[in-house]
């Protein structure tokens, strides 16, 4: 996280101490950097080019952060978007990215959706069904066009990850097994309204072993030469996302970019098509923090109990997938110790970090949850009637709130009451 570091006793986000925006905004708050979100598109974008024939698509899978400023900034840094509803595809648009730069993945995409992705004239619909296929034929039937589209892959290869984030295994719901992929593009090239362009393939998130992908990739290959010898145009392979991101700087650290490129070039060598990817938490994660304010301590059995105003409502990963989020202080004093920190939500669940060797902290500090931009507000609800926490974008000494805090009012408002209540 280098545009996150302490300096003069605080910490910075680039040239902004937290301290001004959690004055100015309040806490929980989270505060996103321009120049780290930059540095990973550019990085990646490197990493991957002159792979495959023409330009690569670098697709930010959407769902890791959908906050339309940060979607801005990746757009103008050249990434397209890997979509997964009706919502994020007119999010992508808002943003400014090229309709022509946008992937539509997800296993349950609803006619409505598919309507929105062809009225805007996404780049290809990646199905997981031959019964999808159908449906999206229908569609753009109806709808005057046509739909470009990929089967996704299920190459059923365990990706090492948490049991909840694995997608590419054959008791995953996602994507069609390989041996039905040739009866399922027969399938496609038969229906109206649909035009075969491509292959894609994604195993999970959060990955640290190369070798389940390049397996993964593998069995992608061997399926597009047998496609070829089947008579389709295959021009576009799309990679999928998951190469993952170091949590906790105290265990080794993933693939590099540069690994998993080079990884790449030697698993699509001979493909003579264009790749796509859809990295998403490597392009995020490290860009945000979330800042929260200690609201009390109070003694524990064997640690303290840091009480913080953000809760498993607000940052639902530890409690989700028991994920490790390193927690500092704003104004590290040197002093440490092992504490229990949780949020206020009633329930034990609500925990971010038990037994943990952290800055010591007291009433009033504040503290920043580090790697908080991947899978983090977007995964926020407003259990036990909190209110979804406010966006910050920080870029050099400049920062602008870029989702307000919901008010009350406005959560409440949206509720209606039945006549029957009312009278
Ligand atoms: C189809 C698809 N593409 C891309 C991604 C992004 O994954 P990650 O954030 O791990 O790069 C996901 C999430 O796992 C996904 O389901
Ligand atoms: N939400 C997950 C990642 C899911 C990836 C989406 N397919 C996480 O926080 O790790």
């Amino acid at each position: 996280m280098d545009h996150f570091e302490v300096r003069d006793g605080r910490m910075f986000v680039e040239d902004v101490c937290l301290d001004e925006i959690a004055d100015a905004v309040g806490t929980p708050v989270y505060v996103y950097s321009t120049a780290t979100l930059e540095r990973h598109a550019a990085v990646f974008r490197q990493a991957v080019a002159g792979l495959g024939r023409g330009d690569p698509l670098v697709a930010f899978a959407v769902k890791a952060n959908p906050n339309g400023a940060v979607l801005a900034t990746l757009g103008r840094a050249g990434l397209g978007a890997d979509v997964v509803s009706g919502g994020e595809v007119a999010r992508a648009r808002a943003a400014g990215i090229a309709a022509d730069r946008i992937l539509f993945s997800g296993v349950g995409k609803t006619a409505a959706e598919m309507r929105d992705g062809l009225e805007a004239g996404i780049l290809q619909f990646n199905l997981e069904s031959q019964e999808e296929a159908r449906l999206l034929s229908e569609v753009a039937v109806a709808a005057g066009r046509t739909a470009d589209i990929a089967f996704r892959i299920n190459p059923d290869v365990d990706a090492g990850t948490h049991a909840k984030i694995s997608t590419g295994r054959a008791d995953n719901k996602f994507g069609i097994p390989a041996a039905d992929a040739r009866a399922a593009y027969a399938t496609a090239a038969s229906l109206p309204g649909l035009r075969v362009t491509g292959v894609t393939v994604h195993i999970g998130s959060q990955l640290f072993d190369l070798a389940p992908l390049a397996a993964a990739f593998g069995r992608l290959g061997t399926l597009i030469g047998q496609l070829r010898a089947d008579g389709h145009h295959i021009e576009l392979a799309d990679l999928g996302g998951g190469l993952g991101v170091p949590y906790d700087p105290a265990l080794p650290p993933p693939p590099t970019p540069a690994d998993y490129g080079a990884m790449v070039a030697q698993a699509t060598a001979g493909w003579d098509l264009r790749l796509a990817f859809e990295p998403g938490r490597l392009i995020v994660g490290n860009a945000g923090v979330l800042l929260a304010s200690v609201v009390r301590v109070k003694p524990g059995a064997e640690h303290p109990w840091v009480i913080v105003d953000a809760g498993m409502n607000d940052l639902i990963r530890p409690s989700l997938y028991d994920a490790w989020h390193d927690i500092r202080a704003v104004r590290p004093t040197g002093a440490r110790w092992m504490a229990n920190v949780v949020g206020p939500v009633c329930e034990s669940g609500d925990t971010f970090a038990t037994a943990r060797e952290m800055d010591q902290v007291g009433e009033g500090d504040r503290v920043a949850f580090m790697t908080a931009g991947a899978y983090a507000a977007t995964m926020a609800s407003t259990y036990n009637s909190r209110p979804l926490t406010p966006e910050v974008l920080v870029s050099g000494s400049r920062w602008a709130v870029v989702r307000e805090r919901q008010s009350l009012r406005e959560m409440i408002a949206a509720e209606r009451r039945p006549d029957w209540l009312t009278a």
